[in-house]
């Protein structure tokens, strides 16, 4: 853990800081987490990846699934929540490991704040480290900021402290919470075009209405609307953002095969992931500021 975490945490009594082992087992050592309980929400983060793994508004159900069996350990990226995906989005051409380093790397926590409506702010930051610039060359500030109020806000600041141009996605990985995928809709996409990650050639083929996934999906919906809401059978979860794209995935019967999730477990999520990635990667100038939101309510 970083040294003035202690200092930070002791400003503010609605934030604790836990090992993973105590809240949800598993082999020691764990993960280190940052624990956010006020009035209007509660929130856990794990320190590896600025990784969000819960969030509940006050009153209010969980929106975000976490893995039964997710693995807390170093270097390995946790299944559920919301994985920051970067600095690239998917498989790398080069083999390098898919969704980038972000979510695998160790952020700090520099800012904590209780703001004037009694929502807990926090920010954390990853920057260039040996490790980093052996799998993308550029020196980097990465920068969360998360506020836990009645809504969940993420706010990302991505800034090229290299003298060359950096090519660059992102997604928010929300694994969101539903009682049944088979009784959930996916409100917001219709008429958008869509890529087809799991068809040979990637064919682009156009939304019509509410997606109700009943099978193995996994596509990037292009310029979507700022919203999308999942309608499901215990209420909705809305997903607001200011990038352009919307990432839809379930693995369905492959949820067998990825160990740490399980068989059956694909039940109770559906992945509704906001991000610039295809045609939305960008190229961020030398010195240069990339920016997105991403927010979660009921
Ligand atoms: O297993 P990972 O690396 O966390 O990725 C999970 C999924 O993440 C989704 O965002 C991708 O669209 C899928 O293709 C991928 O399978």
């Amino acid at each position: 853990m970083q040294a003035n975490l202690a200092t930070l945490l002791a400003t503010i009594p609605e934030m604790s800081f836990c090992s993973s082992v105590d809240l949800y087992g598993g082999d020691e050592p764990g993960l280190p987490l940052l624990q956010i309980q006020s009035e209007l929400g509660s929130a856990t983060i794990a320190l590896q990846g600025a990784h969000l793994l819960s969030f509940i508004p006050a009153g209010g159900r969980e929106l975000l699934w976490l893995s039964p069996k997710a693995v807390f350990a170093a270097g390995k990226a946790i299944r559920g929540g919301i994985p920051l995906c970067m600095p690239w989005f998917g498989r790398h051409p080069d083999g390098l490991p898919a969704h980038g380093f972000a979510r695998t790397s160790n952020w700090d926590v520099c800012e904590v704040e209780i703001l004037s409506d009694a929502a807990i702010k926090v920010v954390l930051e990853l920057s260039d480290s040996a490790a980093s610039l052996a799998l993308w060359p550029h020196a980097f500030v990465f920068r969360l900021e998360v506020t836990v109020g009645r809504e969940l806000s993420l706010q990302l600041v991505v800034e090229n402290c290299s003298d060359t141009a950096a090519v660059f996605s992102q997604a928010f990985h929300s694994y969101l919470a539903v009682p049944d995928v088979n009784e959930t809709l996916i409100h917001g996409l219709d008429g958008c075009t869509y890529v087809d990650s799991l068809l040979e050639g990637h064919p682009r083929h156009l939304q019509a209405g509410d997606l109700q996934m009943q099978a193995l999906t996994d596509r990037v919906y292009l310029d979507v609307p700022a919203e999308q809401v999942i309608k499901h059978s215990a209420g909705q979860i809305k997903v607001s953002s200011d990038t352009h794209c919307t990432i839809v995935w379930n693995p369905w019967e492959d949820a067998a095969k990825m160990a740490d999730v399980g068989q059956g477990n694909h039940t109770g999520f559906v992945c509704v992931e906001r991000g610039d990635v295809l045609d939305h990667a960008v190229s961020i100038a030398a010195g240069g500021v990339y920016r997105a939101t991403m927010s979660l309510s009921e």
